[in-house]
């Protein structure tokens, strides 16, 4: 086993940067305010003094505070006395952290740290996001947010629950911050492929934040996490003494989409301007919301549109690793398991690639191109006989959107193995949340037919994957294009090559779309952000790491992928009308937004009174 750690492909992301670099913004009038003041401020002014300063996770320094800072602040005498700057910090819970047995605890103690001093865990987040992001993202936070309720310490972003109906809009206030930028929101009802966590959800949004922040560079003061806290199904949960969330059903049907009607009533009355990222909805509901708001406030939904984004990105960069043209994704033959939100969503996005690229007509003739399998087989209307249960009738029950993939000429509900035999995908994708749907029979098949098979298991946590990395490579053997939507390890093939994993996860796309908005302050998010950020991603990736079966540049470089990715969305916010921030002409984009990236170092703090 090999881990996938040096694979940094700055140089290229540079280069694709400096692309993005040649276009210059001369719409706006002359002597306009900058795009984002904030982005000047040099010292960070504070009404709080003595302990308060020392116990705000925002302001504190811990042991780096000046003389001059703890005279001002009145801390002098709190802090032991010699002034330890943030290396030796670093160094400090970096051997702390490494000394925790396990990833569980790994997790517990970043959290504590991001409770005490959130510059020092942004910095010690950044320097170290590949290993990192592993403990506050998939997959431990999957198992963090299975023992939420027993690990828990100290309260992070707001819950909002059945019990607050008729109070939201009083309630947001109780949020000590005016300046809020981005809300990632759950309801906890299908958390990763772990199914339905209820409250123990809140692990999810404070992960994307984190990210939103180490990579997308938002300022860690301008995150919103939020738990709607509707009840859960969960029976454990509920027999739980620990369990923190509402203990009864979830709300369903009007009484939950009045819920939900009213928490977006107060969130936006309160905060007009920000970002609302909705996370880890159960299907239908994440659609549903999705439709109802999408074009009347600023949000998307993460599974569905930017996990669409990061899976179009690794296909169009496949379609260059297989020396295939990237402008022509219409001769693929893709098999889709799992038609959920996560599913529809990412087949929507490429049938809207198909569509852009022209080499489609009609988006039915796209649709054609795509073969949706579900826990009952092929997509299909009909009723059929369950051949070991011949008295039971399965039967799917479609809705408009899974409809559209119906195919006449193969039978409804056939199992995954023969629709493989049948279609001879190029491209398998697996959001089911189900560990091993892909069988070996379905990868060896696809490997006859195919000299590189498109192999992307893409649930989450890895536990929860269609298949592994090993088995992979070694059903094709090793050939296979292989992107998880967790981490795997690169694949010793035993002849001194190795079998190159990527991860496809929506973590490359949100961070970057988030990052233009923001700076855009772009009053809608619209398709072509997405479409564009799978653009920009698909083309990072130099020709030999394709060669190799690299599709993406590694984790550690997921911020200079959110530059990339959040110069194109302010460009297309721009170009589309929903900008609303001015820019000063001649600004060069690039630099706005990367003037614009939240950099984890200590500021002067400076005290004045109310
Ligand atoms: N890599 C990434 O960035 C992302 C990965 N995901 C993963 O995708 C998975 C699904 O997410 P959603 O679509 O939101 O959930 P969902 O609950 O809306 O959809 C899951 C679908 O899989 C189907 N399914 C269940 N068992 C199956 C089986 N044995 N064979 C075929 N289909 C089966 C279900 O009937 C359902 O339609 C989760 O595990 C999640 O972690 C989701 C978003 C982003
Ligand atoms: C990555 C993600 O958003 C999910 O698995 O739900
Ligand atoms: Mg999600």
């Amino acid at each position: 086993m090999l881990s996938s750690t040096c694979r940094t492909s700055s140089t290229r992301v540079s280069s694709c940067l400096r692309t993005l670099n040649i276009r210059r913004w001369y719409g706006a009038p002359p002597a306009v305010q900058s795009l984002d003041p904030r982005r000047d401020k040099t010292v960070q002014v504070t009404n709080s003094r003595g302990v308060n300063v020392i116990h705000d996770p925002l302001l504190s320094k811990g042991t780096a505070f000046s003389i001059n800072e703890r005279e001002r602040l009145s801390i002098r005498g709190l802090v032991p006395p010699r002034q330890q700057e943030m290396d030796k910090q670093l160094l400090r819970v970096k051997r702390n952290l490494d000394a925790c047995d396990n990833p569980l605890d790994k997790f517990i103690f970043l959290s504590s740290l991001q409770d005490r001093n959130e510059t020092l865990f942004y910095k010690l987040l950044i320097q170290h996001l590949e290993e990192l992001s592993g403990i506050i993202y998939t997959p431990t936070v999957g198992l963090a947010s299975q023992k939420s309720h027993s690990i828990y310490r100290r309260s992070r972003g707001m819950y909002f629950s059945s019990q607050d109906r008729g109070a939201m809009s009083a309630m947001v206030y109780n949020w000590p911050h005016d300046e809020v930028d981005v809300i990632v929101v759950t309801d906890g009802s299908r958390v990763l492929g772990l199914g339905d966590l209820g409250a123990n959800g809140m692990q999810i949004p404070i992960g994307k934040l984190s990210l939103y922040v180490a990579a997308g560079g938002i300022r860690p003061r301008a995150v919103l996490p939020v738990v709607l806290d509707v009840g859960t199904n969960n029976e454990s949960l509920l027999n739980d003494p620990l369990y923190l969330g509402m203990d009864h059903p979830r709300l369903d049907g009007e009484e939950y989409y009045s819920f939900v009607e009213e928490w977006v009533t107060a969130v936006t009355s309160r905060w007009p301007n920000a970002l609302i990222q909705f996370e880890d909805f159960k299907y239908p509901h994440a659609y549903n919301l999705l439709n109802k708001y999408q074009k009347k406030i600023t949000c998307f939904n993460d599974d569905i549109q930017s996990t669409s984004a990061i899976t179009l990105a690794g296909i169009l960069a496949s379609l260059k690793a297989r020396g295939f043209q990237q402008d022509d994704l219409s001769e693929e033959r893709i098999v889709c398991v799992g038609a959920g939100s996560a599913g529809v969503g990412v087949c929507e996005g490429i049938i809207d690639c198909m569509v852009a690229q022209g080499r489609v007509r009609t988006r039915e003739e796209a649709y054609k191109r795509i073969w949706m399998v579900d826990h009952h087989g092929l997509l299909g209307n009909n009723e059929i006989v369950d051949d070991a249960q011949p008295d039971a009738k399965r039967m799917n029950e479609l809705d408009e959107r899974q409809s559209c993939y119906i195919k006449q000429d193969l039978p409804d509900c056939l199992p995954l193995d023969q629709v493989v035999e049948r279609v001879k995908p190029s491209v398998i994708l697996g959001l089911t949340g189900i560990p091993g749907v892909f069988t070996e029979k379905a990868i060896r098949t696809m490997a006859q037919h195919h000299e590189r098979p498109v192999v992307f298991p893409l649930s989450n946590p890895d536990t929860h994957a269609e298949c592994s990395a090993e088995q992979a490579f070694k059903w094709t053997d090793g050939r296979a294009i292989f992107a998880s939507g967790s981490p795997f390890k690169d694949v010793d093939l035993g002849d001194g090559r190795y079998g190159r994993t990527n991860q496809c996860n929506n973590s490359y796309s949100f961070p970057g779309l988030g990052l233009g908005v923001t700076v855009s302050r772009a009053s809608r998010v619209t398709p072509n952000m997405f479409l564009e950020t799978a653009r920009v991603i698909a083309n990072l990736a130099s020709r030999s790491q394709l060669k190799e079966g690299i599709l993406f540049p590694g984790v550690q470089d997921l911020r200079n992928v959110a530059l990339a990715v959040g110069t194109r969305v302010c460009e297309v916010a721009y170009d589309e009308g929903v900008a609303t921030a001015k820019l000063k002409p001649g600004e060069l984009l690039a630099d706005v937004v990367r003037g614009s990236m939240f950099v984890p170092d200590y500021v002067p703090l400076v005290h004045q009174p109310y």
